[in-house]
């Protein structure tokens, strides 16, 4: 697979008739930062859902890692264990438990019912909370309650819970939403660096975010790629600015 991560290629969906994703092919190395745009309905949700084994296509080929594996015959929790990683666009974090019961819990998460049962956090999972915090930027914040946190450091709270599952592949949906100038910018930083060890998919509206990303950028349009390159190359494409940007 040459330094190829995931490979979807001529995946088509139809829903009642609709085809909402027609002949899609994607390719992302291990350590890449690309940004997924598009205008209402071109199917970025629907790509994420096929990834993450939520919904399956009707024909074409998802294939994973180094070994060629196909993920259409994986359920959603082997996708999310062979290392694929999904943000939703809404926190989900434990209002009601600290920033470090959220890590814990998340550190939790993978081992096999027998295993919880009992389970206490060892001093190597304190410190595993503690690099995690670290890494997005919360160290100060562990002792605090997740429902008192910015929108945006919930947002990282909970990247920090998916890290905690070591994803190879992150998929992020809109991060920048609802978010202050200054939190944006640390959303970037954090993104840019996290796409240096593994795969970030950033689906995103906001341009001015794609644009501080400086990354690879891919188009969707009516289920297809439409452009990819630079975001200035995909911005100066007629097609792109007739069917996204000159709206
Ligand atoms: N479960 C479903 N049943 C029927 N149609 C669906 C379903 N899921 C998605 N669609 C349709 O497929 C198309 C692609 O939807 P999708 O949500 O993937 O687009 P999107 O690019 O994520 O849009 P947005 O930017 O608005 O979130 C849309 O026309 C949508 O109405």
């Amino acid at each position: 697979m040459n330094g190829t991560l995931l490979e979807v290629s001529g995946v088509s969906v139809t829903f009642d008739g609709f085809r909402a994703i027609n002949n899609l092919s994607f390719a992302i190395g291990p350590a890449e930062l690309r940004a997924i745009i598009g205008p209402n309905g071109a199917g970025k949700t629907t790509f994420m859902d096929i990834v993450t084994g939520k919904t399956r296509p009707d024909e074409g080929k998802v294939v994973w890692g180094d070994m060629a594996q196909s993920l259409l015959r994986m359920s959603e929790a082997q996708i999310a264990r062979i290392g694929i990683g999904r943000k939703f666009q809404r926190p989900t974090v434990f209002e009601d438990q600290t920033v470090t019961e959220n890590l814990v819990m998340a550190l939790r998460a993978p081992r096999s019912p027998f295993a919880v049962l009992g389970w206490r956090a060892k001093p190597a999972d304190m410190d595993r909370v503690q690099a995690l915090a670290t890494e997005v930027g919360l160290e100060d914040a562990l002792p605090r309650k997740a429902g008192e946190l910015s929108h945006g450091q919930k947002q990282w709270l909970e990247i920090a819970m998916l890290l905690a599952q070591e994803p190879k592949l992150l998929l992020v949906d809109e991060p920048a939403a609802g978010m202050t100038l200054a939190e944006r910018e640390h959303t970037t930083r954090l993104l840019v660096d996290l796409a240096k060890t593994r795969a970030v998919v950033v689906v995103e509206h906001d341009m001015e975010f794609v644009r501080r990303l400086d990354c690879r950028v891919t188009v969707l349009h009516e289920g297809a790629v439409l452009a990819e390159g630079s975001l200035d190359h995909v911005t100066s494409n007629p097609h792109v600015i007739e069917v996204y940007l000159g709206r």
